[in-house]
Order: structure tokens, then sequence, then C-alpha cells
């Protein structure tokens, strides 16, 4: 399975900075060797349901199935901590290597490859490694490059042999593969949904271990298909950082995009495109909106223009916006709202058409997070902050609420076969809430932020709620 550089075990020799160590005069004169100080590694608390607590689970999933305790995988984190150098000391030179023809034997959750490899030290001792990109089946050349206790973060170099699912010729985004922003493209379609199923039957696994064990859950059902599968997100923040070395004043514009996933080189061909910092230099987004990939370029044309003002880094939100049009006036007239404007100065639109509804709709781009927007989901307009939370895919927001609406008809027991009350927990500005509404006495919206539960009121004025 692997094939990793020549091992020599560490001793504490190794694992000391010489040059740390004080070593103060005894009384004849001759210098103490006091016990050198280790860096101790203090394990970050890990919420359960965040990323990294899923990860754990993810992790002890694939040691039970490959009959292994977590002993066996664990990492000597602190003789890499206490090595002479963080990049090039000779411990951390065995830990960080590169592995060769390297099974990938799972997926994770949020799209990572989960694989076995040996220990560089100890031999009898296994790591489990995180390798992007990296699908169940493929064999793959890897430099692992971080090492935590329990798992090893790892770059994909090659790709030797192709899993059965793996099929990069569906890939459209030129970033994919190094970029932070998709990780699914060169799955088919079909493989996708399967994998957000298998998502959400782990999450009642790992979180609500009871009911998976006595049988209380229905069966999982297929995931709603998407009816876009690109150009469906109607929200992005593209960021940028400044560079670590103050300068004066920066003379080359700073790459504005999303977070590059580590340092990857299995797609060649692509290798340079975006950079090769940590944030990549983005001017299009296959999964936004066309309204957004106009505004992208007219805002990375004003940074352009601008990057020389911003003393910090900073993330630019670019929200859909949409204005139900009036059939006899033009288009640019009722577009009152600021939005993202081009190089004339005029403001982006795309015009669509809600056949259902028989409403046209004007798309702008809004980068104001206080700026109030409107959302249109099949007949219902939602007003919120920009910046607040709204569901991210509107092409799919007419199949989900349907869904939702048509499972809710429960009848209240020994009453007309009507639901009488209709709790909407974490209701945002209340999509849910709103379009389920009809036919039930009383719906209760709960929320946290104030902001949204202000537009859920104004939202809901004129509807069944
Ligand atoms: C994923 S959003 C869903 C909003 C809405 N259901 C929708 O689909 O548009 C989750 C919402 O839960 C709210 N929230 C988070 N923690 C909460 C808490 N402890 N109590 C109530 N609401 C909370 C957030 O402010 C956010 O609006």
């Amino acid at each position: 399975m692997t094939g990793s550089t020549e091992m020599v075990p560490p001793t504490m020799k190794h694992t000391v900075d010489n040059k740390r160590l004080s070593s103060p005069l005894t009384d004849s004169g001759n210098r103490r060797t006091k016990k050198p100080k280790l860096r101790k590694y203090k394990a970050k608390k890990v919420e359960t349901t965040s990323p990294m607590g899923v990860l754990e689970f993810e992790v002890n999933d694939l040691l039970k199935s490959q009959n292994l305790s977590r002993e066996q995988v664990l990492n000597d984190v602190t003789s890499i901590l206490n090595d002479k150098s963080s990049t090039d000391g000779p411990i951390v030179l065995q830990y960080h290597r590169e592995v060769k023809n390297v099974k990938v034997l799972e997926i994770t959750s949020n799209g990572n490859g989960l694989a076995l490899i040996d220990n560089p030290v100890v031999t009898e001792k296994k790591q489990v490694v995180i390798i992007p990109f990296g699908l169940p089946g493929d064999v793959v050349n890897i430099k692992v490059f971080k090492t935590h206790p329990y798992y090893v973060e790892s770059d994909l170099l090659d790709v030797v042999e192709k899993s059965p699912i793996r099929r990069d010729d569906l890939i459209r985004d030129k970033y994919f593969g190094k970029s932070s922003g998709s990780q699914l493209e060169f799955l088919t379609y079909d493989d996708q949904l399967e994998l957000k199923r298998k998502t959400i039957m782990n999450a009642y696994k790992f979180f609500a271990p009871r009911l998976v064990a006595e049988k209380l859950l229905p069966p999982f059902d297929t995931t709603v298909a998407s009816p876009l599968r690109f150009g469906y997100r109607t929200k992005i923040t593209p960021h940028f950082d400044m560079p670590k070395r103050k300068q004066k004043e920066l003379s080359v514009r700073p790459p504005l995009g999303f977070g590059q996933k580590g340092r990857p080189q299995w797609r060649k061909d692509t290798l340079d495109i975006g950079g090769h910092g940590s944030i990549l230099d983005i001017d299009e987004c296959v999964l936004a909106t066309e309204v957004l990939n106009k505004g992208l370029t007219n805002e990375r044309r004003k940074f352009e223009q601008e990057f020389k003002n911003y003393k910090k880094g900073a993330t630019f939100l670019l929200r859909e916006n949409t204005t139900i049009l009036d059939p006899s006036k033009p288009t640019l007239e009722q577009l009152t709202e600021e939005a993202s404007r081009d190089e004339n100065g005029d403001i982006s639109y795309v015009e669509v058409e809600d056949k259902k509804n028989n409403v046209r709709l004007a798309k702008t781009c809004v980068t104001n997070p206080r700026q109030i927007v409107t959302e249109y989901v099949d007949g219902y307009t939602f007003n919120f902050s920009a910046g607040e939370f709204f569901q991210n895919n509107n092409s799919i927001l007419p199949i989900v609420t349907k869904y939702v609406r048509d499972n809710l008809q429960a009848p209240a027991k020994g009453d007309d076969n009507k639901t009488k009350f209709l709790v909407d927990a974490y209701c945002g500005s209340g999509l849910f809430s709103i379009c389920s509404s009809k036919g039930v006495d009383k719906v209760i919206g709960v929320e946290i932020s104030a902001d949204s539960v202000s537009f859920a009121e104004k939202n809901s004025k004129g509807k069944w709620c």
C-alpha cells in the first residue's frame, strides 16, 4: 500500500533544540545539564458537530472498518513540535514526506479522501491520512505536510490509478482541484447526491445513535436534485489578504478570490491558474449565478483601482437581488436599488422569467451587507439584509419548500384533519414558515438573530401566518 521514504527512529536527541537550553554553572564551575523543557501539544477543544468533530467520527468509523485501535494510529506530535526546525528538522522531514501508491479507502462528508499509510517512525503503527480530491478506489501519490494526533494532512500529487467513480471529464471549473470553493465536480451528479444522502445518514448515526439503534427513523429517501448544477449560488464572498511583510504602499494587487486547498499538483494543466498563494485569484465562479459573475468582474475591476487604499485584508459580499418587473416600463428605470455597476456606470443585471407565475424578474448584484435585498420563491417575496442568512440556491427552493409543505400535513389528533400549529425552529427571515403556512392556524418562528426576526415579521405580513 505504501512506499514511504527511509526511516530513522527518532531519539530524544533529535527532539531538542540545543540553543534553547539554559545550562547554569555548578559549584565546581562545570555546566549542569538542565532537563530540556519540552513543548507540549495542546489539543484544541473540538465541537462535536463542527467539521473537525465530524471528521473525528469519520476517522473512528474507518478505524473500526479496518480493525485498528486509535492507539495504533496515534502520532507522536510532541516530538515533531520539539524538533530542531518546524520545516526541515530531522523528525519533521521523516513525517512530512512523499508517499507513493496510496489506496484511497473512504470519502468524508466534505469530499476528502481517507486512507491508511505506514507510520514513518514506528513500523508497527499506521497513520490515517486525509487526501483532498482523492476518491475511494483511487491509487495516488501524496505529500504529507501536517501531523495531528490521529490523522495527517496531505496534498494530492498524482492519481496513479483512477477510481471507477472518478470522472475528471465532468470538471468545468478551471480552479477545480486546488480551490476550496468546489469539491465534488469530478463525480456524476447521481454520485454527488448519494454522497449527500450518506452525509445525512451519518449525521443521524453520529449524533442520534439511539434513534438509529432502536430503528426509530424512517428510511432515508434519495436526495432531491437541484434543477441547476452550475450557476445557482446566489451569494459568494471572495476575499483578499494583505502581504505579511508590511509595505508602505502595495505595488501589486493581492489575489482576490477563495482559499487554496493545500498545495495539490495533480491537475498538471491548471497548476498555475489562480496563482500559488493561500488565496487564489478567482475571476469566475462556475457555481455562482450569471449576475454574480458580472458583479465579480465589476468588483475586481474596482479593486484593481482601489487596492492601495486598503490597510488590511477584507471580504467582499456579492449577493443576488431580485426586482419584479413591470412589463410596461423599461428595465433599467426600475432598478432603483444600489447594485454592482459595469465600466460605464450602469447597474449590471440579468432578466429571467417565472413562467409558472407569469412574472419577469431582474437580477442584480448587491455588495453592501446592510442593504435590504429581495428573494423571489415561487411567487413569494422575502426581504432580508444582504449580509444575513438566506438559502444560497434559489433554483431549488420551490422544490424543497413544496416538499416540506406536502409532508407537514399531519392532522392534529381528534381534529378535523387540520394542522393547527406549525413551529419553525431556526426560522431565519421566515422562508419555510411562510411557504408552509397556508391552511395552518398558527405559525411560530424561533430565531436568535434580531435582524432576521424583524424581517420574518415583515415578510409574513399579509400571508397566512
Ligand atoms: C441555516 S439558517 C436557516 C434559516 C431558515 N430556516 C431558512 O431556511 O431560510 C439557521 C438560522 O438559525 C438561526 N439560529 C442559530 N442558532 C440559533 C438558536 N440557538 N436559536 C434560534 N435560532 C438560531 C440563525 O440565526 C439562522 O437564521
